[in-house]
């Protein structure tokens, strides 16, 4: 992963710029939908945005689905937008190489897999699927879990223990029971399987680094260590309050046993296809299984420390925007608080952890893990003076920044934070094109996906409920021009592989060789 700085600028020199360069800044979770009693963007006051979105420079973008590199009618996500925005190009992202690897039949050959569970069933041990149980699509789809049931059973697999994390975050909180359900009825048409414990998100896809979280998490699934159910159901009627804190649960037997820890040549495999919040507990359990002898393998390529076999590779996302202004000698700054620190560095340089002598990275931090609804501005002044001091320099050709608010707030589901959270990010934005008229330079803003625009929507059951999640709406693309560098009008019909083109041609340059996107002025 990239390295992070505090609110300082972080090492490096060199590198000028061709004329005073632009700012380019992703509002997460920006997407566009019709006003509506639902979209928390149309009901706050932004002045500037609505000034911003009906200028000659303003268009919308397609930021979901097969224009990104997503399975067809797929909500878009923070890291495949910001790995297109980077790499001016779609990207086959995890999801669709495990769902085309699902269809060709690819995944039940897989070598790897088929040796492992020829093992277990030789030797009578246990598989245990550890994932996010919903189909959110933006870190899992239980969909994988059907398939890899399938596998096993079809590979004589006898002992297989799920262990369920509960969503409420990318798809409606409360659904957790139908997705339960769920699980147990794939469960029962593969033959094979049983949930031995459900844990919910907040503690098993923390990536805060709050790794007494973590540690809960994977007792729970390693040693049955937690609360103690009957049923996995029960689990929902703990304390917790909402699916993200179902507290760890366990699935107990008659003598109230745990029915499915983990033993001594057993085998785990992570069904999350997105690695940056089951990371923290992949490592946490590799490190906690011995002296148990446990194989461990994840359905995608994770980020962890511990070298971790995956099943399916990920699409080379080099050649993109980060190579390009290496290339050309153009430096420049990224910042973002904690929650899209990886998004602006390491998501938008192509799942590259390398810091180019011609980048800066800078953190903004917060104290503790705050509460987002009842703080909404988050930490955005401290943003906005940071993107201030990198714009003030004439060293640097470009400042990419991600305000987080409209995204980070849109999960809690509270509509009215998100209408908050959306005013502050449009005061900051006014801040920044004020700076930016100061410092000569142009503005891109883009959204890296849908969430804002729609804070509701039906369950399974029909009942509608807060939705804090993605979207596959458009997101708007809006380039503020230099003082007296007018652009005209905008291209319409573009996606995010058209962002790194268009900045950089702003910045006089031509496309990489490799990007499939073109300049949208
Ligand atoms: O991980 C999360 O916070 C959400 O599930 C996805 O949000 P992101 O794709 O915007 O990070
Ligand atoms: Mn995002
Ligand atoms: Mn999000």
């Amino acid at each position: 992963m990239s390295t992070a700085t505090g609110d300082t600028e972080g090492a490096g020199g060199g590198g000028g710029a061709g004329g005073a360069g632009g700012i380019v800044l992703v509002l997460d979770g920006w997407g566009h939908a019709p006003p509506g009693p639902g979209n928390a963007l149309s009901l706050a006051s932004t002045p500037t945005l609505d000034a911003l979105t009906s200028t000659a420079g303003a268009t919308l973008v397609q930021a979901s689905g097969e224009a990104v590199g997503l399975p067809a009618g797929t909500v878009g996500n923070s890291e495949i937008g910001h790995m297109v925005i980077g790499a001016g190009r779609p990207l086959p992202y995890d999801s669709l190489l495990v769902q085309q690897e699902i269809e060709t039949g690819a995944l039940a050959a897989n070598a790897v897999l088929r040796r492992t569970c020829a093992r277990l069933s030789a030797g009578g041990r246990a598989l245990h699927l550890i994932g996010l149980c919903s189909d959110g699509q933006i870190h899992a789809h239980v969909d994988h879990l059907r398939e890899l049931l399938r596998i096993a059973a079809a590979e004589g697999v006898r002992a297989v223990w799920i262990h369920a994390i509960t969503d409420g975050r990318d798809v409606a909180d409360g659904t957790a029971a139908a997705y339960l359900e769920r699980v147990e009825k794939l469960a029962a048409e593969a033959g094979v399987g049983r949930v031995a414990s459900v844990v919910g998100r907040g503690y098993a896809l923390d990536k805060s680094g709050d790794l007494e979280l973590t540690r809960v998490a994977a007792l729970a699934m390693a040693d049955g260590a937690g609360t103690g159910v009957a049923h996995p159901r029960d689990a929902l009627e703990g304390p917790g309050g909402s699916d993200v804190w179902v507290r760890p649960s366990v699935v107990t037997g008659a003598a109230g046993e745990p029915v499915g820890a983990m033993g001594d040549g057993d085998a785990v495999l992570f069904t999350n296809f997105r690695s940056d919040r089951i990371q923290q507990l992949a490592d946490h359990l590799v490190s906690h299984l011995p002296p148990r002898d446990v194989t461990v393998l994840s359905l995608a390529r994770y980020d962890t420390r511990a070298a971790i076999t995956p099943l399916v590779d990920r699409a080379d996302a080099s050649g993109g925007l980060a190579d390009e202004l290496e290339r050309h000698g153009l430096r420049s700054v990224r910042i973002a608080e904690s929650e899209k620190f990886e998004h602006v560095t390491y998501y938008l340089n192509g799942r590259d952890a390398r810091v180019r002598e011609v980048e800066e990275h800078v953190r903004i931090t917060a104290d503790g893990s705050p509460d987002h609804r009842a703080a909404p501005r988050m930490n955005l002044p401290r943003v906005v003076a940071a993107v201030a001091k990198a714009a003030g320099r004439a060293d640097v050709a470009l400042v990419v920044a991600n305000l987080a608010n409209i995204d980070v707030v849109g999960h809690t589901g509270d509509a009215e934070a998100t209408v908050a959270a959306a005013r502050y990010t449009d005061e900051a934005v006014e801040a920044v094109c004020a700076t930016a008229r100061r410092s000569g330079r142009w503005v891109l803003l883009v959204g890296d996906h849908g969430n804002a625009e729609q804070m509701s929507k039906p369950g399974a059951d029909g009942v509608a409920r807060p939705y804090g999640g993605h979207t596959v709406n458009p997101v708007p693309f809006v380039v503020v021009p230099a003082p007296g560098r007018p652009v005209g009008q905008v291209r319409a019909g573009g996606t995010l592989a058209d962002v790194a083109p268009t900045v950089l041609a702003l910045l006089g340059r031509p496309p990489g060789a490799v990007m499939t996107g073109r300049a949208l002025l």
